[in-house]
């Protein structure tokens, strides 16, 4: 398996250091003039097996692709790039859902290249800790069985621990919607609301993450795993999250950088319109969606989840 990976951001940069460690692997980005220390992964070298470029036919002579973009921006890119892509194997890495589209990157790449393989890499990982080595554990979903036990074998090392599934519905909306939540829990605690309102959202949250996966068609136990509760339970407890910290800065009224890449403010927006659809009750990826559009304060958003009707657990 020849590998490559698009995008040059903080994941992929971690993810090719990760990588490095079964075999030579080409990190293509845009902007590449950064040499061995990529500035969005500060204080991290570059083995010798990565080789860089922004030549990206060169990179996608590889036959495994690896799409470390945000979701945003996939959507783009694959359409622009649909030609080179035919037939490959690509992998989404991006938490996020089109807001365009409402749909996931697992569609968007079925729909730009119909005759690509498609699988999902997601789970809890920050590029940070991948890029050090540290013990991560990650959830590989591929439709195709077969293909997604390869693809396991191929890109587990060491220390980096990949489970599969063939629920990529499931896969890719838990690590989607944990964003949404993460920033939710991140306005509680920079509003200095309490760890047992975080808690409170956190457990909520993953009610609401398991109805509206449900209602699309992913099975239960994929949202309780990796990809769903784990990735949950690290962006809602962790200041290295973006999604957390944008939260924070909203409750603490402090400024936030916007050129940081923050997934789950769109896919707040996106769950609204797709729980609309689906007819599923989402109070808290509402609440986010206002938030992030600066439609509603932190003080009426939190007044308005507690003052919901009464009901069962
Ligand atoms: N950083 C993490 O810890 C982490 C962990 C797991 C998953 N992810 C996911 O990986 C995805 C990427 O996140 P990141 O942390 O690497 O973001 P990042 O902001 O560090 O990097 C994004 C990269 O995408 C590039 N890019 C943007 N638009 C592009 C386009 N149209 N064509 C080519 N390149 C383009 C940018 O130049 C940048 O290099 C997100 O969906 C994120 O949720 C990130
Ligand atoms: O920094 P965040 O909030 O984008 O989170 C990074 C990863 O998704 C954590 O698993």
């Amino acid at each position: 398996m020849k590998l490559a990976i698009l995008g040059a951001g903080a994941f992929g940069t971690a993810l090719a250091v990760a990588l490095s460690a079964n075999g030579p692997v080409t990190l293509w980005g845009r902007s590449t003039g950064w040499s061995r220390e990529n500035p969005r992964l500060p204080g991290v070298t570059l083995p010798d097996a990565v080789t860089v470029t922004d030549d990206l036919p060169r990179a996608a002579q590889a036959d495994t692709l690896l799409l470390a973009l945000p979701a945003q921006k996939l959507n783009d890119f694959l359409t622009a790039n649909a030609r080179i892509l035919r037939g490959k194997t690509l992998i989404s890495t991006a938490k996020g859902i089109d807001l365009t589209r409402l749909t996931g990157p697992s569609q968007l790449i079925a729909t730009a290249c119909p005759d690509a393989a498609v699988a999902v890499l997601t789970g809890p990982s920050f590029a940070a800790d991948i890029a050090r080595g540290l013990p991560t554990a990650l959830t590989l979903a591929c439709t195709d069985a077969g293909r997604g036990k390869v693809l396991q074998h191929a890109l587990s090392t060491p220390v980096l621990r990949l489970y599969r599934t063939t629920d990529v519905t499931g896969a890719e909306l838990g690590g989607a919607l944990k964003n949404v939540i993460a920033i939710a829990a991140g306005v509680a605690i920079g509003a200095g609301l309490g760890d047992s309102a975080r808690a409170a959202i956190v457990t909520r949250g993953f009610a609401e993450m398991s109805r509206l996966s449900a209602r699309l068609g992913a099975r239960p136990e994929t949202l309780a795993g990796l990809s769903g509760l784990g990735d949950l339970m690290l962006t809602c407890s962790s200041m290295q999250s973006r999604n957390f910290r944008f939260g924070h800065a909203k409750g603490a009224r402090q400024d936030f950088d916007a050129a940081t890449t923050v997934e789950g403010a769109a896919t707040a927006l996106a769950v609204t319109g797709l729980a609309r659809q689906m007819g599923a009750d989402v109070p808290i990826a509402a609440m986010v969606a206002q938030l992030a559009q600066g439609s509603v304060s932190v003080g009426d958003a939190m007044e308005l989840l507690m003052n919901r009707p009464l009901k069962e657990e």
